[in-house]
């Protein structure tokens, strides 16, 4: 690692680090309140709502974890090879029925996995350890205990315990939880609604001819992508001119309509960005105008009366996605419900590449994250670091941090990697 001393330019003593960015943005971010119930099959991905507990031990009754034989443990725990036991076998007992009988001592019944265990059966013999002989079974090797393959009931959860807490994501462990506790309904957090719209007068949709200085509108899918991988509902408004009336009439519908409002484009010193300008006009109180980050310096942030919260991203589509891995995601979690720290999630890697930086403001480096032999290491996208390039972009599960100061992580060195899930 290779670090300077900077002297601090004006530029970078009116931003904000990315460490006050975002504790001023958790603190302007409440979590919602609202609730609805919707159907367990609709369940995934949502943010649970209240604590779930169920009338039902776990497992519900007694069952065998083995195909074998129901036994008396005290009948069989002296039998061996020389001297084997030998039991009636009084009855068969599959999954899914209720029996009704009562073993007695000297008698056996075959069982099979996961059915339920008759009165009188306190131990399963697995029938690897058996013979069958006509209507009896011959024990060649004793259990091992008392219970021995016996599911006792309620051994897993208890009737009335929690099983899941308030402000969970719901994914496939917990959807299996809320089956089996039989919730055919769920109570969840509503989900937030997220408007997005771009801006810039050179931006066409991905269905229009490209003419000579235009640009596609890549943020909109991006940042639509990721609110709904994030759970949120989007409200996309499209591409705006940068016209500042026009930009007023869209951002005043979006505030009106989401929770938070994801805007890209117009955020830095040129004579179109026309962002902050028109969010004071409105209203909004300028929380955040630029952090001493790369990419996303120009990041906009704003909180308007109705507790609605601007997101002003910078336009290039790195910096957009950078921005929103960093901050918006947490934002989004505490939204939404979920209870925890929003803290990023940072990983200490090493760094399969030299990583360099010119150390003046905390730079972003994108690549991949893997794990090998237990261990993290960061590769580096190929190709060009350039905030507009984000065809290399694609497949980025990492961003390596450099802290200001640090000009160079050299190959095999250690560095913190913001992880993003995929
Ligand atoms: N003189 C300075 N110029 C710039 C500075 C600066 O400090 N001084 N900062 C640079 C940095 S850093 C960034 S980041 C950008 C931010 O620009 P804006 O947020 O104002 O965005 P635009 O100017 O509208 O566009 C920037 C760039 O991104 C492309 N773009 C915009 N929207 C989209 C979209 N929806 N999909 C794809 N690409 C988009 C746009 O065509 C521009 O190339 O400012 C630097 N300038
Ligand atoms: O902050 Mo800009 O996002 O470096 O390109
Ligand atoms: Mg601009």
């Amino acid at each position: 690692m290779v670090q300077i001393s900077i002297n601090l330019t004006h530029e970078i003593m009116t931003m904000i680090s990315v460490q006050e960015a975002q504790t001023i943005i958790l603190q302007l971010v409440e979590s919602l309140q609202e609730k609805e119930v919707i159907s367990l099959d609709e369940a995934m991905g949502r943010i649970l709502a209240q604590p779930v507990s169920s009338s039902l031990n776990f497992p519900y009754w007694d069952n065998s974890a083995m195909d074998g034989y129901g036994v008396r443990f005290e009948d069989v725990n002296q039998s061996n090879l020389d001297y084997p036991i030998i039991l009636d076998i009084v009855a068969e007992i599959p999954a899914g029925i209720h029996p009704k009988l009562s073993i007695q001592s000297g008698e056996a019944c075959r069982i099979f996995t996961g059915a339920m265990l008759p009165n009188g059966v306190d131990t399963i013999v697995m029938q690897e350890n058996t013979r069958p002989e006509e209507n009896k079974v011959i024990i060649l090797s004793p259990p091992n205990y008392l219970g021995e393959f016996v599911r006792k009931q309620g051994i897993f959860y208890q009737a009335g315990t929690i099983l899941l807490n308030s402000g969970i994501k719901i994914n496939e462990s917990e959807m299996a939880v809320l089956a089996t506790a039989q919730c055919s309904t769920v109570r969840v957090y509503r989900r937030p609604r997220v408007a997005i719209l771009s801006t810039g007068n050179e931006l066409i949709t991905p269905a229009e001819r490209l003419q000579p200085g235009q640009i596609v509108d890549s943020n909109q899918y991006a940042l639509k992508a990721f609110i709904l991988k994030n759970g949120g509902v989007p409200i996309t408004l499209g591409i705006i001119r940068d016209e500042p009336e026009m930009i007023k009439q869209k951002i005043l519908e979006a505030i009106n309509t989401a929770d938070i409002v994801l805007s890209t484009g117009g955020v830095s010193v040129g004579d179109y960005d026309y962002i902050e300008t028109i969010l004071a006009e409105l209203g909004g109180e300028i929380k955040i105008s630029g952090v001493a980050m790369k990419p996303g310096k120009p990041l906009t942030v704003a909180k308007f009366d109705n507790g609605c919260i601007y997101f002003g991203l910078p336009g290039n589509p790195v910096s957009a996605l950078v921005s929103c891995w960093r901050f918006v995601q947490l934002a989004l979690d505490k939204l939404s419900g979920i209870k925890g720290d929003y803290e990023p999630k940072l990983i200490t890697a090493t760094s399969a590449d030299e990583l360099s930086s010119n150390g003046r403001r905390e730079t972003y480096i994108w690549g991949q994250l893997k794990l090998i032999n237990g261990e993290f290491l960061f590769t580096l996208a190929e190709g060009s670091q350039n905030s507009a390039n984000l065809i290399n972009l694609a497949s980025t599960n990492g961003l390596a941090i450099l802290p200001i100061g640090v000009t160079t992580i050299h190959q095999g060195d250690i560095v913190t990697v913001l992880s993003i899930s995929r």
